[in-house]
């Protein structure tokens, strides 16, 4: 079976991330390109990692109007990425309308709460209450709206899967027992997220950042 880790290569650098993928790529399940690197090198940079042979989740967190976001997944079309996704705060039609511009074989996921957020950053956007009830609200819209799943943190996994068991869960933003947390604050152990539900695991700088990243990535493996 493979590895439930997707490795996040965030530089606008092609080869650099031809590095960190050629160095990972036998412990990793796949490859998670984002906006800093979709940015940087567009469709080609896309093309030259599919080399690796490994799933492509572009993390392009798409978020306007119904039209624009069709447009935009048509436009992805021929990359056949495995995973995309779209921020669930942009409403129902977006979210009907991007999963129904998207091939058959790409999975649509709904970011629900960034994982670098907390109740006091959604008081700041005028969202009161608990994160985990906000997610409770997207991940309901995101399914009842035919998306193939979500995106959310380690600490809300759980009671997502449980609404909604036969979704697709993406849990980004963890980190090995006393890894360097930076920007994220709802961060679990891959093994908690994994334990949970989770049905993949982003993993960007304990991998990327680390002296060995090959090493990183098998460490983290051999936890799960
Ligand atoms: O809520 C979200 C959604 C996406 N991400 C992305 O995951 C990786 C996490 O990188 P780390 O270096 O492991 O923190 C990054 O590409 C984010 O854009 C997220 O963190 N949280």
């Amino acid at each position: 079976m493979s590895s439930p880790i997707y490795v996040a290569i965030d530089t606008p650098n092609l080869e650099k991330a031809q590095a960190l993928a050629g160095q990972v790529r036998h412990h990793v399940g796949g490859l998670k390109l984002g906006l800093e690197f979709f940015c940087a090198n567009g469709h080609h940079g896309v093309h030259e990692m599919m080399k690796f042979g490994l799933p492509i989740f572009l993390d392009l967190k798409l978020h306007d109007i119904p039209n624009t976001v069709a447009k935009a997944v048509q436009a992805l079309h021929m990359l056949e990425p495995a995973i995309l996704t779209v921020h669930a705060a942009g409403g129902r039609a977006m979210l009907e309308d991007a999963k129904a511009a998207a091939g058959v074989n790409t999975r649509v996921v709904a970011v629900t709460v960034l994982t670098s957020l907390d109740d006091g950053d959604l008081l700041d956007i005028g969202v009161g209450g608990k994160t985990e009830d906000q997610v409770a609200r997207l991940a309901d819209l995101a399914r009842s709206a035919g998306l193939d799943g979500i995106v959310c943190s380690g600490a809300e996994v759980a009671l997502a899967k449980q609404a909604w068991p036969e979704g697709f869960f993406v849990v980004p933003g963890v980190r090995p027992a006393g890894g360097a947390m930076g920007d994220q604050k709802r961060a679990v152990t891959p093994r908690e997220a994994l334990d949970r539900g989770a049905s993949i695991l982003v993993v960007g700088r304990p991998i990327s950042l680390a002296e060995d990243p090959d090493m990183a990535a098998r460490e983290i493996e051999a936890t799960l």
